[in-house]
């Protein structure tokens, strides 16, 4: 029987059937779509219904590609986005998309009832202002009336699953995004909750990665003409799902998941609550089988995909990576340096120029070619990797002697070239297919045909090719690492 996984990312998404075939994992693409969020007045939304739409035809094109033989499907998604349900069993309103705008101030709004070493001790989630608990604030503060009317919140995944089985079920990793959830009770936290007027029942008490959430319900089976496939809750936060794709050998590993998103950090047994933790702004994400990922978000390659696209948008033409960064490979090394987690860059109207103005506001040169704008990301990318690497050795305890790096960004070779650099370790990038691999794992592991994640990992592993980019120029990245962090201010 194969195992049909479903990755969604803020850009895209895909259906890869996976088996195991001889001793190794063998996948296989059925569906890729792409997932546009959609501006309505001054909202951003994502388009569910479309998204859903997607998932049925990609079910649809599995069946076909596996004569039927389909064991389980499992859904993983970007985090701390939701939908609400009514009491009538129905979605009251198109989910919001992170980055819009009305949790612009909300931190501070809550952080004014209830201290930030409170809501951390609590959540143990890093502060950042799209977090579900923010989102609920927001909306509450708004008076918004699919709030006030709502019967259950449900995450993307969550949301996804219930159009497909009818059945209501809220996933751990998940869960752990929203910053309302506290992982020392293991329960959703009332006082956070209240404190931004939320009724905690709508919230699902979580269920564990692998474990059996309902089947296909019987319109979904007539109408795409499948059997009632069973689904599984895997690691539905994507960087779960990516983390538990980590063909890490040893216990204790360092890794980047790099996408949209990097996510860089460390698995960990219990969650890390320290004070150095919190000023660190580290979170400790929900993991696969009773683990935490203690890791930092930080910005990765939007930078890069908004710049191409406020260029295309000018130019009215496509853009290639390629030619990109060949000329980003041409433009003189660390001319000009930012910290990619600087706010501003979480949704500005025009990138390249944001990126410019942040430079010339730090007194250095302004990059004006879309290469010097791409190796000032790449760079900066690179040198933010070298300090939240640092910072995940500092709370962890550990030493790694590497970097796993997977997710589509190892295709950017001079970002893996630049962090090997910037690192002065060994970077060993792959696979690409990090979530979904993830995903499948869960699956496999729930139908047995692998004991356990130890396992998985090493199957994957052995599976798909991991490429070894050694450290380079070692001397040249730590002058500059010296210099970024005063630009940064870190
Ligand atoms: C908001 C982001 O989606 C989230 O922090 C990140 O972990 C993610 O899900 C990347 O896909």
């Amino acid at each position: 029987m194969k195992a049909l996984a479903f990755d969604l990312g803020a850009g895209s998404g895909r259906a890869v059937l996976g088996w195991i075939e001889e001793g190794r994992i063998v996948i296989q693409e059925v569906h890729r779509f792409s997932n546009e969020p959609v501006q309505v007045g001054g909202r951003l939304h994502w388009d569910i219904l479309r998204l859903y739409h997607e998932i049925k035809q990609g079910i649809r094109s599995a069946w076909r590609a596996a004569d039927g033989q389909i064991g389980s499907i499992g859904i993983d998604s970007w985090a701390v986005d939701f939908g609400l349900i009514g009491r009538n069993g129905e979605l009251l309103a198109n989910p919001y998309h992170y980055r819009d705008s009305h949790t612009a101030n909300a931190i501070e709004e809550v952080l004014a009832v209830v201290p930030e070493t409170e809501v951390f001790a609590r959540s143990g989630i890093q502060f950042l202002p799209f977090n579900t608990l923010y989102q609920l604030h927001a909306l509450k503060r708004d008076h918004n009336p699919a709030l006030e009317q709502a019967e259950h919140l449900l995450m993307i995944p969550d949301l996804l699953r219930y159009f497909l089985t009818g059945e209501m079920h809220s996933e751990f990793t998940n869960a752990t995004t929203t910053q309302a959830f506290n992982p020392t009770t293991g329960k959703w936290d009332e006082r956070l909750l209240s404190a931004v007027g939320v009724n905690s029942a709508i919230m699902l008490p979580p269920v564990q990665p692998g474990t059996e959430v309902g089947r296909l319900s019987e319109a979904v089976t007539r109408e795409l003409g499948v059997a009632a496939i069973p689904l599984i809750a895997v690691g539905e936060h994507d960087t779960a799902s990516a983390v538990a794709g980590v063909p890490a050998l040893q216990p204790s590993f360092a890794y980047l998941s790099c996408g949209t998103w990097s996510l860089m950090g460390t698995e960990v047994k219990e969650p890390v609550l320290s004070e150095q933790a919190q000023a660190l702004n580290f979170t400790n994400e929900g993991g696969v089988y009773g683990t935490y990922r203690l890791l930092k978000n930080i910005m990765g390659l939007w930078l890069q995909e908004e710049s191409k696209r406020s260029w295309e948008k000018e130019a009215g033409t496509k853009l290639s990576y390629s030619d990109l960064l060949g000329r980003a490979e041409q433009a003189e090394p660390f001319r000009s340096l930012i910290d990619p987690d600087d706010l501003r860059f979480l949704n500005p109207s025009d990138m390249p120029a944001e990126i410019a103005a942040y430079c010339r506001e730090t007194g250095q040169p302004v990059p004006a070619s879309d290469g010097e704008i791409i190796r000032c990301i790449l760079e900066s990318l690179a040198l933010k990797y070298r300090f939240v690497f640092e910072k995940t050795q500092a709370l962890s305890g550990a030493v790694y002697e590497g970097l796993h790096m997977v997710g589509g960004g190892i295709q950017n070779e001079m970002l893996c070239r630049f962090t090997a650099g910037a690192l002065g370790k060994p970077v060993w990038a792959g696979p690409a297919e990090g979530s979904v691999l993830g995903n499948l794992a869960v699956q496999f592991i729930a139908s047995g045909e692998v004991a356990d994640i130890t396992e998985a990992r090493k199957l994957i592993g052995e599976s798909f090719d991991i490429k070894v980019y050694e450290p380079e120029a070692s001397a040249r990245w730590n002058e500059q690492y010296g210099l970024w962090k005063k630009i940064a201010g870190l």
